[in-house]
Protein backbone atom coordinates (compact mmCIF):
# COMPACT_ATOMS: atom_id res chain seq x y z
CA UNK A 1 0.00 0.00 0.00
CA UNK A 2 1.67 3.53 -0.85
CA UNK A 3 1.82 5.77 2.29
CA UNK A 4 -0.79 8.05 2.23
CA UNK A 5 -0.73 11.97 2.96
CA UNK A 6 -0.22 12.91 6.42
CA UNK A 7 -3.56 15.20 7.58
CA UNK A 8 -2.97 18.36 7.16
CA UNK A 9 -4.28 18.99 10.75
CA UNK A 10 -0.95 16.74 12.17
CA UNK A 11 1.17 19.09 11.07
CA UNK A 12 2.36 20.11 14.43
CA UNK A 13 2.80 16.59 15.56
CA UNK A 14 4.48 15.25 12.16
CA UNK A 15 8.16 15.32 13.46
CA UNK A 16 6.55 12.21 15.58
CA UNK A 17 5.87 10.12 12.18
CA UNK A 18 8.14 6.81 12.28
CA UNK A 19 9.88 4.58 14.06
CA UNK A 20 11.91 5.20 17.19
CA UNK A 21 14.58 3.06 19.23
CA UNK A 22 16.02 3.89 21.94
CA UNK A 23 17.17 3.54 26.23
CA UNK A 24 16.08 4.98 29.49
CA UNK A 25 16.16 4.85 32.86
CA UNK A 26 13.39 4.02 35.25
CA UNK A 27 12.34 4.14 38.75
CA UNK A 28 9.93 4.91 41.86
CA UNK A 29 10.14 4.84 45.60
CA UNK A 30 8.32 1.71 45.46
CA UNK A 31 10.42 0.12 43.58
CA UNK A 32 14.27 -1.14 42.33
CA UNK A 33 15.45 1.57 39.56
CA UNK A 34 16.03 -0.11 36.42
CA UNK A 35 17.49 0.16 32.86
CA UNK A 36 15.26 -0.23 29.86
CA UNK A 37 15.38 -0.42 26.02
CA UNK A 38 12.42 0.87 23.79
CA UNK A 39 10.91 1.32 20.50
CA UNK A 40 7.50 3.33 20.01
CA UNK A 41 6.03 3.45 15.95
CA UNK A 42 3.96 6.27 15.14
CA UNK A 43 1.59 5.68 12.32
CA UNK A 44 -1.00 7.42 10.45
CA UNK A 45 -3.74 6.34 8.01
CA UNK A 46 -4.62 9.66 5.96
CA UNK A 47 -7.02 10.60 9.15
CA UNK A 48 -6.29 13.29 11.56
CA UNK A 49 -4.65 10.69 14.15
CA UNK A 50 -1.58 8.99 14.73
CA UNK A 51 -1.92 5.90 15.77
CA UNK A 52 0.95 4.85 18.33
CA UNK A 53 2.83 1.96 20.07
CA UNK A 54 5.54 1.66 22.55
CA UNK A 55 7.13 -1.53 23.55
CA UNK A 56 10.11 -1.60 26.48
CA UNK A 57 12.57 -4.20 27.69
CA UNK A 58 14.47 -4.97 31.06
CA UNK A 59 18.37 -4.16 30.03
CA UNK A 60 21.55 -5.72 31.63
CA UNK A 61 24.29 -3.66 32.53
CA UNK A 62 25.68 -4.57 29.33
CA UNK A 63 22.53 -3.13 27.05
CA UNK A 64 21.34 -6.74 26.58
CA UNK A 65 17.90 -6.80 26.50
CA UNK A 66 16.71 -9.31 29.33
CA UNK A 67 13.08 -9.43 29.38
CA UNK A 68 10.00 -7.77 28.40
CA UNK A 69 8.36 -4.88 30.47
CA UNK A 70 5.53 -2.37 29.87
CA UNK A 71 4.08 -1.80 26.42
CA UNK A 72 1.02 0.39 25.63
CA UNK A 73 -0.97 1.21 22.47
CA UNK A 74 -2.99 3.95 21.47
CA UNK A 75 -4.04 6.66 19.36
CA UNK A 76 -2.72 10.45 19.43
CA UNK A 77 -5.80 13.40 18.56
CA UNK A 78 -4.48 16.53 16.70
CA UNK A 79 -7.43 19.66 17.46
CA UNK A 80 -7.06 23.13 16.38
CA UNK A 81 -5.12 25.92 18.29
CA UNK A 82 -2.23 22.77 18.68
CA UNK A 83 -4.35 21.21 21.48
CA UNK A 84 -4.29 17.16 21.47
CA UNK A 85 -6.03 14.35 23.12
CA UNK A 86 -4.47 10.95 23.62
CA UNK A 87 -6.17 7.60 24.48
CA UNK A 88 -3.58 5.09 25.59
CA UNK A 89 -3.95 1.26 27.22
CA UNK A 90 -2.04 -0.47 28.79
CA UNK A 91 -2.03 -4.85 29.30
CA UNK A 92 -2.16 -3.53 33.11
CA UNK A 93 -5.70 -3.61 33.19
CA UNK A 94 -5.40 0.56 32.75
CA UNK A 95 -6.63 2.87 30.35
CA UNK A 96 -5.54 7.02 30.14
CA UNK A 97 -6.66 9.78 28.58
CA UNK A 98 -4.36 12.71 28.24
CA UNK A 99 -4.95 16.28 27.40
CA UNK A 100 -2.41 18.78 26.42
CA UNK A 101 -0.85 21.15 23.75
CA UNK A 102 2.17 21.10 21.37
CA UNK A 103 4.17 24.31 21.36
CA UNK A 104 7.05 23.91 18.67
CA UNK A 105 8.94 21.12 19.27
CA UNK A 106 7.45 20.10 22.69
CA UNK A 107 4.34 17.70 24.01
CA UNK A 108 3.02 18.21 27.41
CA UNK A 109 0.60 16.20 28.26
CA UNK A 110 -1.44 15.07 31.81
CA UNK A 111 -4.34 12.44 32.67
CA UNK A 112 -7.44 13.87 32.04
CA UNK A 113 -9.21 10.40 32.65
CA UNK A 114 -7.85 7.39 33.92
CA UNK A 115 -9.78 4.11 34.92
CA UNK A 116 -8.43 0.80 36.16
CA UNK A 117 -9.74 -3.14 36.32
CA UNK A 118 -10.58 -4.94 39.63
CA UNK A 119 -6.73 -6.05 39.40
CA UNK A 120 -4.70 -3.21 37.95
CA UNK A 121 -2.20 -1.70 40.32
CA UNK A 122 -2.92 1.96 42.18
CA UNK A 123 -2.52 4.71 39.77
CA UNK A 124 -4.19 7.46 39.53
CA UNK A 125 -2.52 10.51 37.06
CA UNK A 126 0.24 10.85 34.64
CA UNK A 127 2.37 13.57 33.41
CA UNK A 128 4.11 13.40 30.01
CA UNK A 129 6.53 15.73 28.03
CA UNK A 130 7.58 14.78 24.81
CA UNK A 131 10.68 16.82 22.90
CA UNK A 132 12.70 17.10 19.89
CA UNK A 133 16.30 17.48 20.64
CA UNK A 134 18.69 17.71 18.16
CA UNK A 135 16.55 15.37 16.12
CA UNK A 136 16.16 12.62 18.69
CA UNK A 137 12.98 11.84 20.50
CA UNK A 138 13.22 12.89 24.61
CA UNK A 139 10.33 11.70 26.73
CA UNK A 140 10.25 11.78 30.61
CA UNK A 141 7.10 10.41 32.69
CA UNK A 142 5.98 11.25 36.32
CA UNK A 143 3.14 9.35 37.80
CA UNK A 144 1.21 9.31 41.04
CA UNK A 145 0.77 5.62 41.91
CA UNK A 146 0.63 3.39 45.13
CA UNK A 147 -0.10 5.86 47.32
CA UNK A 148 2.68 7.87 46.08
CA UNK A 149 2.66 11.52 45.13
CA UNK A 150 2.78 12.36 41.46
CA UNK A 151 7.09 12.07 40.64
CA UNK A 152 9.34 10.66 38.30
CA UNK A 153 8.73 7.17 36.89
CA UNK A 154 10.09 6.91 33.17
CA UNK A 155 12.97 9.00 31.24
CA UNK A 156 14.46 8.22 28.00
CA UNK A 157 15.74 9.39 24.98
CA UNK A 158 15.25 8.01 21.31
CA UNK A 159 16.69 7.93 17.65
CA UNK A 160 14.72 7.89 14.84
CA UNK A 161 14.99 4.74 12.75
CA UNK A 162 12.97 4.11 10.13
CA UNK A 163 9.69 5.96 8.30
CA UNK A 164 6.41 4.98 8.93
CA UNK A 165 5.31 1.71 7.32
CA UNK A 166 1.64 1.71 6.28
CA UNK A 167 0.49 -1.84 7.38
CA UNK A 168 1.45 -0.92 10.79
CA UNK A 169 -1.48 1.42 11.27
C1 LIG B 1 8.41 3.00 29.27
C2 LIG B 1 7.37 2.77 30.02
C3 LIG B 1 7.44 1.99 31.34
C4 LIG B 1 8.35 1.09 31.80
C5 LIG B 1 9.61 0.60 31.11
C6 LIG B 1 7.92 0.67 33.11
C7 LIG B 1 8.57 -0.25 33.92
C8 LIG B 1 8.20 -0.62 35.19
C9 LIG B 1 8.87 -1.58 36.03
C10 LIG B 1 10.12 -2.38 35.63
C11 LIG B 1 8.21 -1.65 37.21
C12 LIG B 1 8.56 -2.52 38.44
C13 LIG B 1 8.23 -3.96 38.27
C14 LIG B 1 6.82 -4.18 37.87
O1 LIG B 1 5.88 -3.86 38.65
O2 LIG B 1 6.63 -4.67 36.74
C15 LIG B 1 7.08 -0.75 37.10
C16 LIG B 1 6.14 -0.57 38.08
C17 LIG B 1 4.99 0.15 37.92
N1 LIG B 1 4.63 0.91 36.82
FE1 LIG B 1 5.73 1.18 35.17
N2 LIG B 1 6.76 1.33 33.42
C18 LIG B 1 6.43 2.14 32.36
C19 LIG B 1 5.34 2.95 32.25
C20 LIG B 1 4.29 2.96 33.15
C21 LIG B 1 3.02 3.62 32.92
C22 LIG B 1 2.64 4.41 31.67
C23 LIG B 1 2.26 3.38 34.03
C24 LIG B 1 0.84 3.80 34.31
C25 LIG B 1 -0.10 3.81 33.37
C26 LIG B 1 3.07 2.60 34.94
C27 LIG B 1 2.66 2.18 36.18
C28 LIG B 1 3.38 1.41 37.04
C29 LIG B 1 2.91 0.99 38.34
C30 LIG B 1 1.56 1.34 38.98
C31 LIG B 1 3.91 0.20 38.90
C32 LIG B 1 3.86 -0.53 40.25
C33 LIG B 1 4.78 0.02 41.28
C34 LIG B 1 4.76 -0.87 42.50
O3 LIG B 1 4.38 -2.05 42.40
O4 LIG B 1 5.11 -0.37 43.56
N3 LIG B 1 4.29 2.36 34.38
N4 LIG B 1 7.10 -0.13 35.87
Amino acid sequence: MDVPELHPDLEPIAFLVGRWEGAGVGGYPTIESFNFGQEIVFGHNGKPFLSYTSRTWLLDEAGAKVRPLGTETGFWRQLPNRQLEVCLSHPTGIVEIYVGEVVFNKIELHTDVVARTATAKEYTAGHRLYGLVNGNLMWAYDMAAMGQPIQSHISAELKKVGDFVPDEV
